[in-house]
């Protein structure tokens, strides 16, 4: 049987993470993208003279151009500029935006039926340039976050409870920005609700740290932002669809009605199998946070106002 092919555009810190996870856990074929001369193909080559060693079969390219990612069945997308201390997301949308309506002209020209996973920053208004620009159906445009931030505040209690981050399962809904909205109410250690087991004073302090995640590698980072958590979010998106498992996992989807929302991209629940994004799951909310998930998709519907009518590609 054929394996799927999986095209990783940019192959920075994110892109070549992505490579490594995907081909050493054998979901496919993995074809790296770059616009820097050499680069992917050193990368490509270093990845796969490390199969003899860790075993596996997977087959890594590098390139600089589109020609090997024809056909690709998933095309994950993080090329752009990652943000550095003292920006916001937002302040890399002109920029990236260029970047990916330029790279997503060509996956719509090379590989028609791809699932593009997105992981560019500020990621909801990404989502919406792939869209526009490949014209694929919103099954077939998801973007990577919400599974990145859950893992995070999943971290941020195992650390506090002192137990296994296995035990631990968290909702955070929203935009992947300041006003995501982690929801204690469904979080559960070993199925019991956070609010039975941490005082308020410690699950608000969980809550913001979560939502300033990001920032909190950046600082630490200095010269660019987090990778290897944001690699582990794509390869569960990879494995989901790959083995169609059909887990419900968190990611950007384009809202047609659901949680009362049109036409914008924010972070919920969905189903991920074969044929992409398969369904949102709705899970019941207080008015308090549905108002919180609200104003978070109010504030991408914000940026996404500010994108061009055309992307000129
Ligand atoms: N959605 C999420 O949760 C996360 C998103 N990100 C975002 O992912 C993006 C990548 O981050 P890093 O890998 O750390 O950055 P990086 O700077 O290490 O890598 C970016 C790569 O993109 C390449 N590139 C630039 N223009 C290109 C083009 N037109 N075609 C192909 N490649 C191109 C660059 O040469 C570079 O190698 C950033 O926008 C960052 O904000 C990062 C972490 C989490
Ligand atoms: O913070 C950033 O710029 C990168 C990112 O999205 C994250 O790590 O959550």
């Amino acid at each position: 049987m054929k394996k799927p092919k999986i095209t990783v555009i940019g192959a920075g810190n994110v892109g070549s993470t992505t490579a490594m996870r995907l081909a050493e856990s054998g979901l496919g074929d993995v074809v790296l993208v770059d616009v820097v001369e050499g680069m992917p193909q050193g990368k490509a080559l270093d990845l796969y003279q490390a199969a003899p060693v860790v075993h596996h079969d997977s087959i890594l390219v590098g390139t600089n151009d589109y020609g090997p990612t024809e056909g690709s069945d998933i095309v994950v997308m993080t090329a752009g500029l990652a943000r550095k201390p003292g920006m916001s997301r937002d302040d890399l949308q002109d920029a990236n935006a260029k970047i990916v309506a330029e790279c997503m002209s060509r996956v719509a020209k090379t590989s028609r039926d791809a699932i593009v996973i997105m992981v560019t920053n500020p990621l909801d208004v990404m989502c919406e340039v792939a869209r526009r620009v490949t014209g694929f159906p919103r099954e077939r445009v998801i973007g990577m976050a919400g599974i990145l931030d859950t893992a995070r505040m999943r971290a941020f209690i195992a650390m506090e409870m002192g137990v296994s981050t296995e035990s631990v399962f968290a909702i955070v809904l929203g935009g992947h920005g300041d006003s995501m909205v982690p929801l204690p109410r469904y979080t559960t250690v070993s199925g019991v609700p956070l609010p039975e087991l941490l005082p308020k004073e410690k699950i608000d302090a969980i809550v913001q740290r979560t939502a300033q995640g990001g920032g909190e590698i950046v600082k630490l980072l200095k010269t660019g932002s987090a990778y290897y958590a944001p690699a582990a979010g794509v390869w569960e998106m990879v494995d989901s669809i790959v083995r169609d498992r059909k887990k419900i996992l968190p990611c950007s989807v384009y809202l047609q009605g659901e949680f009362g929302l049109k036409d914008v991209w924010v972070g919920v629940p969905c189903k991920l199998g074969a044929s992409g994004m398969e369904g949102v799951f709705e899970l019941k909310l207080t008015q308090e946070e549905l108002a919180l998930l609200h104003k978070s998709a109010a504030d991408v519907k914000n940026q996404m106002n500010k994108l061009p009518a055309d992307f000129g590609v």
